[in-house]
C-alpha cells in the first residue's frame, strides 16, 4: 500500500454531483451499496480514468482491477477506541499477502468534525457473489446443500488462508472466523474461489494468562471481537492460569465447516428452538447432527468437524494438520 493513514485523503466530491470519493489520488464513483456492518457500509464503486499520466504512472499494478470496480468499505469513527481500531484493521490488513486472504489496496482517514469524528474508507477487490453466508441463506430457504466436493474445496481455501496467518512472526488469530466473513466466488465449470475477509478483530494469538483480571479482560475483549456461535470456550470461561494460542480460530473453523455443510452454526442448531444458552452448549461442546439422508456427506466429514470442535484447546489440531487432512480428504473425494 502506499499511501498513509493520515490527512485530509479521501473526500466527497461535491461538484460532480456528490457521487465521488478520493482516495489519495484515485477517485471512485459509487454505483450502490453492497453491504452494511456494525458501523460501516460497504459500496460497489468505479475509479475513473487518473487525472494526469504523471498519476496513472504512480498506479501500483497490483492494486488495480482489470474492470476498475472495487469494494469499498466506509466506516464511521466517532471515539478514539474506534479510530484506534481502524488503524489497527489497516495495519493488520496490510500485513498479509495470500490469495485466500481479501487484500487492503488502499486506504485513507479523514477528520470530520468534532474530536474525534473521522470516516475511514478502504478500498478492496469485489466479489459480487456475496459471502457463505448470504449463500447459507438462500440455500436453507431452499433446502439446498453444497457437494462433498465444494465443500472441501471452500474449505482448503479458507484454511490456506488461515495458515498464512498463523504462521506468521508472530502467529496471528484471525478471531472472527465464519461464513459472514468469507466471500465466495462461483465461475462456470471452475471450482469455487473462497476469499477469507475482515482483520478488524486479527490480533497476535499467543497470550500468557496470569491472573483472574487478565481472564476476565481477556473474555470482555471476545464478547466484543469474536461472533458468539462461534467462538471457543476458552474465550467464554477464561481460567485464571491459561495459555491461549491460535487454536481459538480452529474452533471457529470447525464450527464454520459444520455451517458449510449445514447451512446453520452448529450450537445454534444444538439449542434448536427451545433456546437456552449458548455458552453452555458451546463449554460441553453439546453437538448434534441434522439427521436425514440429505444431505449425504461422508462420516469423515463429520469427524473432522469433531476434531476441530474439541472443548480442550491443547487437543484441538493446528491449521497445518488441519490442512493436511482436508488435501487427503479432497484427494479422496475429488474426481
Ligand atoms: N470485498 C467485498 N466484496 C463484496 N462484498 C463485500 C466485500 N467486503 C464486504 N462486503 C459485504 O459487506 C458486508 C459488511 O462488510 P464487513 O464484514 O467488512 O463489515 P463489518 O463492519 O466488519 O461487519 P461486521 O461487524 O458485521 O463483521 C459483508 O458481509 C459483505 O456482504
Amino acid at each position: 500500500m502506499g499511501c498513509s493513514i493520515s490527512g485530509l485523503n479521501a473526500l466527497y466530491d461535491a461538484a460532480t454531483g456528490g457521487g465521488d470519493v478520493w482516495i489519495n489520488e484515485r477517485r471512485f464513483r459509487v454505483l450502490r451499496q453492497i453491504g452494511e456492518g456494525g458501523f460501516a457500509f460497504v459500496y460497489l464503486v468505479r475509479e475513473h480514468q487518473p487525472a494526469s499520466d504523471a498519476a496513472f504512472a504512480r498506479r501500483d499494478p497490483a492494486h488495480v482491477s482489470e474492470d476498475g470496480t472495487y469494494a469499498m468499505k466506509k466506516v464511521l469513527i466517532q471515539s478514539k477506541e474506534q479510530l484506534d481500531l481502524v488503524r489497527e484493521e489497516i495495519r493488520v490488513s496490510s500485513l498479509f499477502n495470500h490469495p485466500n486472504l481479501l487484500p487492503l489496496l488502499d486506504h485513507a482517514i479523514i477528520a470530520v468534525k468534532g474530536d474525534w469524528s473521522h470516516e475511514a474508507y478502504l478500498l478492496f477487490p469485489v466479489h459480487l457473489d456475496g459471502t457463505l453466508f448470504d449463500n447459507a441463506n438462500i440455500m436453507l430457504s431452499r433446502r439446498e446443500f453444497y457437494s462433498t466436493a465444494d465443500v472441501l474445496q471452500i474449505f482448503q481455501q479458507m484454511c490456506e488462508g488461515l495458515k498464512h496467518m498463523h504462521s506468521f512472526d508472530p502467529p496471528y488469530a484471525h478471531n472472527d472466523v465464519k461464513p459472514g466473513n468469507v466471500l465466495i466466488t462461483w465461475r462456470k465449470g471452475q471450482a469455487p474461489v473462497a476469499t477469507l475477509m475482515d482483520f478488524g478483530s486479527a490480533r497476535p494469538a499467543r497470550k500468557e494468562i496470569r491472573s483472574r483480571s487478565e481472564a476476565l479482560q481477556l473474555q470482555e475483549w471476545a464478547a466484543e471481537h469474536c461472533s458468539a456461535p462461534y467462538r471457543a470456550p476458552e474465550l467464554w470461561d477464561c481460567p485464571s492460569h491459561a495459555d491461549i494460542d491460535e487454536r481459538t480460530d480452529i474452533w471457529s473453523l470447525g464450527c464454520t465447516l459444520f455451517a458449510i455443510m449445514y447451512n446453520v452454526s452448529p450450537f445454534e442448531y444444538a439449542l434448536g428452538e427451545s433456546g437456552g444458552s449458548l455458552q453452555l452448549a458451546i463449554v460441553n461442546g453439546q453437538l448434534k447432527w441434522p439427521a436425514g439422508p440429505k444431505p449425504p456427506y461422508p462420516d469423515e466429514l463429520r469427524h473432522f468437524v469433531i476434531w476441530m470442535l474439541q472443548p480442550e484447546a491443547v487437543m484441538r489440531p493446528h491449521i497445518s494438520d488441519v490442512v493436511l487432512h482436508v488435501d487427503k480428504l479432497i484427494a479422496k473425494y475429488l474426481p
